[in-house]
């Protein structure tokens, strides 16, 4: 069922109480919190100039990282309101709590267009419990409640679920923001009845991770191309070697139900042709958590399905690529999650990059269109520059890959139907 959205409220000289995902990358420099990819931030501008447009109230609420219930002073929303400021080109107040007499006064003595950030609301455990007296206590923000953090859609916290039925309880509607709805649309409506062929390309670590994602779009694709150490678990079920490769030997019989689910559904289900495979070595260096790092050394092709005892598979293939990109270059719809390789390293950056550029030549061709679930996939667009040539990328990771396991966000759940 669509939800109600921003543009069918009458938020005239009404206080907006809008939940945002503004849980952004930051980094200390020189004792200053700086923020390394504001995109969570500048996707809200659309709503945000809506709603200023219209002669709303705006008070912004939102968590930034993970502070448990603790005053974490690095996990702070001012360096946000302010870089709002800078993007949104127009002052922004800020209060240093979510909940309280100061955030209310702050809130109640808002004009027509102001907009108010207010603290992290993971300052505070009752957030994550979903308590409903912390939910009245947001809840006096404002008059009408908007969700436009889908990237925090999947959890069920006072800030993103407890706060829109108080406020629909007392007669207040609740209704998606305008990035909220894009999110929606190209996730969920998109892939519902999708131009065909539909391709899906999936990566990434694990398949426990995406297992649910591959049994919902089997329903729904034409072709699966898999890619990333996926691979090597689905090599296993088909008898393969898989050398020192990333694999969940207790996922071997999932991987066999997922490639017998393809047959009798009559889907495409393309596994890598060959691989980029590395020797792994031990080195004397430790990383963060004290273990030994280890280094990737002499990357080569390995033509063949089986990989050497002694070598693990980074990447897919050259051949492999060749064979991907002539799929998605037929293709009218395409969605793509998880990374092709160990993309972070640039010797086993190709096999995502050229798919990315595959996905980017393929959009708009005859009507195509390419939808990037969130996460490391994004990040792979985006390091090959190529971030404004597919249609649509995701603003979140988990909340892209529970809706595309076809779960339902309580975050959406909770909103108003049209
Ligand atoms: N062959 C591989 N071996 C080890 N790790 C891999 C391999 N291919 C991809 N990865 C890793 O998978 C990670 C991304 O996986 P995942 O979190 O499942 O993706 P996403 O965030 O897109 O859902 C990346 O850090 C990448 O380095
Ligand atoms: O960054 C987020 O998740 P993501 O990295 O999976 O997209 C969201 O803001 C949710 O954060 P959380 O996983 O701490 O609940």
């Amino acid at each position: 069922m669509a939800k109600l959205t921003v543009k069918d409220l009458n938020v005239r000289g009404k206080r907006v109480l809008m939940r945002v995902d503004y849980n952004v990358p930051m980094e200390e420099k020189n004792g200053e919190m700086v923020i390394n990819d504001a995109t969570r931030i500048e996707e809200t501008l659309p709503t945000l100039e809506y709603l200023i447009g219209q002669g709303a109230k705006i008070v912004l609420m939102a968590h930034l990282g993970r502070p448990k219930g603790t005053k974490e002073p690095t996990m702070s929303l001012r360096p946000v309101a302010k870089k709002l400021a800078d993007l949104l080109g127009r002052p922004v107040a800020f209060v240093d709590d979510c909940i309280g007499e100061k955030a209310e006064k702050t809130a109640n003595a808002l004009q027509p267009g102001d907009v108010l950030v207010v603290e992290n609301v993971r300052y505070y455990n009752e957030e994550e419990a979903n308590d409903p007296v912390f939910a009245e206590k947001l809840a006096k923000l404002g008059d009408v409640y908007v969700n436009d953090a889908f990237g925090a859609a999947h959890r069920a916290h006072a800030s993103t679920e407890g706060v829109a039925r108080v406020i629909t309880k007392r007669g207040g509607q609740a209704a998606a923001g305008l990035l909220m709805e894009r999110e929606l649309k190209f996730l969920g409506e998109e892939l519902e009845k999708p131009a065909r062929p539909f391709v899906v390309i999936l990566g990434g670590a694990k398949v426990s991770d995406k297992i649910k994602v591959i049994d919902n779009l089997l329903d729904k694709a034409d072709t699966i191309l898999i890619g990333g150490a996926m691979t090597y678990t689905f090599r296993l079920a088909l008898g393969k070697k898989v050398g020192k490769s990333l694999v969940e030997a207790d996922k071997v019989d999932v991987a066999k139900a997922a490639l017998d689910k393809a047959k009798a559904k009559g889907v495409q289900f393309l596994l890598p042709v060959d691989n980029t495979v590395a020797t792994p070595v031990m080195t004397d260096k430790l990383n963060k958590k004290g273990k030994p790092i280890i280094d990737l050394t002499n990357p080569r092709t390995n033509s063949g399905l089986d990989i050497p005892d002694n070598e693990e598979g980074v990447d897919i293939g050259p051949e492999t690529i060749k064979q991907y990109s002539d799929v998605i270059s037929k293709a009218k719809t395409i969605l793509w999650n998880g990374p092709m390789g160990i993309f972070e390293d640039p010797r086993f950056a190709e096999g995502s990059f050229a798919v990315g550029r595959a996905v980017a030549e393929a959009t708009g061709k005859n009507g195509a269109k390419s939808i990037i679930g969130g996460g490391d996939s994004v990040k792979a667009v985006k390091k090959a520059k190529l971030g404004d040539k597919v249609t649509f990328m995701s603003t979140g990771g988990g909340a892209s890959l529970e809706f595309l396991e076809g779960t339902v966000l309580p975050g959406v759940a909770v909103l108003n139907d049209k």
